[in-house]
């Protein structure tokens, strides 16, 4: 369990539900009044931090007021260690004034109060619980100096820093020198480096700049996209979860302090954190409010149980479309045997029907990963160079649209599967539901480059729209196909001609092969319960 110290704002949000807004000297009856709910960053991240299991110490300052002491109770009921937070008969515990009208747009008014009143001194009073510490978290929600007092007393016991550059501001070098991780949404992130954050390359250009000034990773959100991470050795998006959003208050907050109770110090399980940070973050979102909204370990664990459901559902498809497929196999043939996991149950499947029907059946496999488990299985094989033609080949597909053109290559196969896939009479493409769709557009596409030059293909891909991002490992090293090539990911355009795609790709100098595979798949066979069959 991680030992996080926030030190940040608590603000009692008041919301006012109105038809329309009132004109300067106008006056308005409204409906409705929500009661006042708790918010602020500080105490948003906290909340989240503590929910999530970390053990979670608060400072902030409130005033001497009932707003005050409802927020106390509050952080206690969430089991915060509030023996560190501060309270000032100078100013009112800190309260945003927020009008919502029908459309769902609101304004804000903010009365810092008691935050604006938090001061390096308050901060120093509490140095022992923050050099106990793993992490310090901090906003902008208070004066700077507390924030610097506090990094500073963290980095000289060794403690993690991380900055949430919210609401953004221009921030003093020594703030950012004190810093060791930050982590600003798109817009606060282009405030502070003045580069556009428009996809993986500027977020990692973005990163770049952050790494200039001594911080030694960057995380930045992207709303319903999801957030990216980088580090000097290593960079990765994790997609964010698919859901209904209601309300996006407290998304960012609920992101960190679930982050900050899951990261290992060493950030070894960087992307599971994320994943797990996202999919808090995903509740939060389909909850109206704030604090009210942040989930807790058990909601968010049971929310990745349920995916874990569709997991093995998706599983038992591929299974059953390979089952399918491999009970049809004709006797007396040469197979080419696709790669990836889906095509791994049709090696199993059709393994197991050669051997109990002793079947003449040579095969030809597409990877070195398919290779390997076909040999282990005793089946036999042939080298490809060795043959003019294949008859059939099983394999799976990243994307399927209605017109039986595809993406592969998501396992880095897609050089040879389409080597093999050329050669063959008749090609079976085996996939789950989540694979076929309309369209190819908007999709990822990997193109396998040469690694000497790759960077210019990359420069040409960038420059002409198609965001690319170099394919790396989860160790951080970059990828290497199986020829020992690298690959680039790019998403196809909207309303792309992917004939002239693909032969453009092609014409490209250093590009050795792309994953679109046009006019090659003869039938799809989509599994479940009832195995769907399309045919060309
Ligand atoms: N519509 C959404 N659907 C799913 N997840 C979302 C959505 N919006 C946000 N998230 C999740 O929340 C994270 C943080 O969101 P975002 O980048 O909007 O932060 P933010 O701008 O700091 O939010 P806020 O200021 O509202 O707290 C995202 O990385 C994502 O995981």
């Amino acid at each position: 369990m991680k030992n996080v110290v926030v030190v940040g704002s608590t603000n009692v949000d008041k919301v006012l539900n109105v038809e329309k807004y009132a004109l300067p000297g106008e006056t308005l009856a409204i409906n409705s009044y929500q009661q006042s709910h708790g918010g602020g960053k500080g105490a948003n991240q906290a909340i989240a931090a503590a929910r999530s299991g970390a053990q979670t110490t608060f400072i902030t300052k409130l005033g001497n007021d009932e707003d005050g002491q409802n927020m106390l109770t509050g952080f206690q009921n969430d089991h915060i260690n509030v023996d560190h937070l501060v309270t000032t008969d100078q100013a009112q515990t800190g309260k945003a004034y927020i009008t919502v009208d029908q459309s769902g747009q609101n304004s804000i008014y903010v009365y810092g109060g008691a935050n604006m009143e938090l001061t390096a001194a308050d901060v120093e009073a509490h140095q022992e619980v923050i050099a106990q510490a793993d992490r310090v978290i901090a906003q902008l929600e208070i004066p700077l100096p507390a924030i610097i007092a506090a990094f500073k007393i963290a980095k000289a016991h060794g403690v993690q820093t991380i900055l949430n550059p919210a609401p953004a501001k221009e921030l003093p070098e020594e703030l950012l020198r004190l810093t060791d991780v930050i982590t600003p949404n798109e817009t606060e992130a282009q405030t502070l480096t003045g580069i556009e954050v428009a996809d993986e390359v500027s977020m990692l250009d973005n990163a770049m700049v952050f790494f200039s000034k001594g911080i030694s990773m960057v995380i930045i959100t992207v709303g319903s996209k999801g957030a990216f991470y980088a580090t000097p050795q290593a960079h990765g998006f994790i997609p964010a979860f698919k859901v209904k959003a209601v309300d996006t208050t407290a998304a960012g907050d609920t992101f960190i302090g679930a982050l900050a109770s899951q990261l290992e110090m060493d950030n070894s399980n960087i992307e599971d954190a994320m994943l797990y940070a996202n999919r808090a973050s995903s509740l939060t979102v389909q909850i109206a409010g704030a604090q009210n909204s942040i989930p807790t370990r058990e909601q968010i664990e049971a929310a990745n149980q349920k995916t874990n459901h569709s997991k093995e559902q998706i599983e038992r498809e591929k299974e059953q479309a390979a089952q399918y497929v491999a009970a049809r196999i004709p006797d007396h043939i040469v197979l080419g045997l696709g790669s990836g996991t889906t095509a791994a149950y049709f090696v199993k499947a059709i393994h197991d029907r050669i051997e109990k029907e002793h079947l003449d059946i040579e095969c030809v496999a597409t990877s070195v990963g398919t290779q390997q488990l076909a040999e282990k299985l005793g089946m036999r094989m042939l080298d490809v160079n060795t043959i003019d033609a294949v008859d059939v080949t099983v394999d799976g597909a990243d994307v399927v649209d209605d017109h039986l053109d595809g993406i592969k290559g998501g396992g880095a196969a897609l050089l040879f599967e389409k080597l093999v896939a050329n050669m063959s009479k008749r090609n079976v493409w085996i996939v789950d539901e989540r694979k076929p769709r309309h369209s190819l557009e908007g999709q990822m596409l990997p193109v396998e480059v040469i690694p000497f030059g790759g960077m210019g293909v990359f420069r040409y891909l960038r420059d002409n729209g198609y965001h690319p991002a170099f394919r790396f490992q989860e160790n951080g090293d970059i990828m290497a196909t199986d020829s020992g090539n690298y690959l680039i990911d790019i998403t196809i355009p909207k309303d792309a001609d992917l004939q002239a795609l693909s032969e453009n790709l092609k014409k490209q100098t250093g590009v050795v092969e792309h994953g679109l595979f046009l006019n090659i798949c003869d039938e799809m066979v989509v599994g479940g319960d009832q195995v769907k069959v399309v045919k060309r």
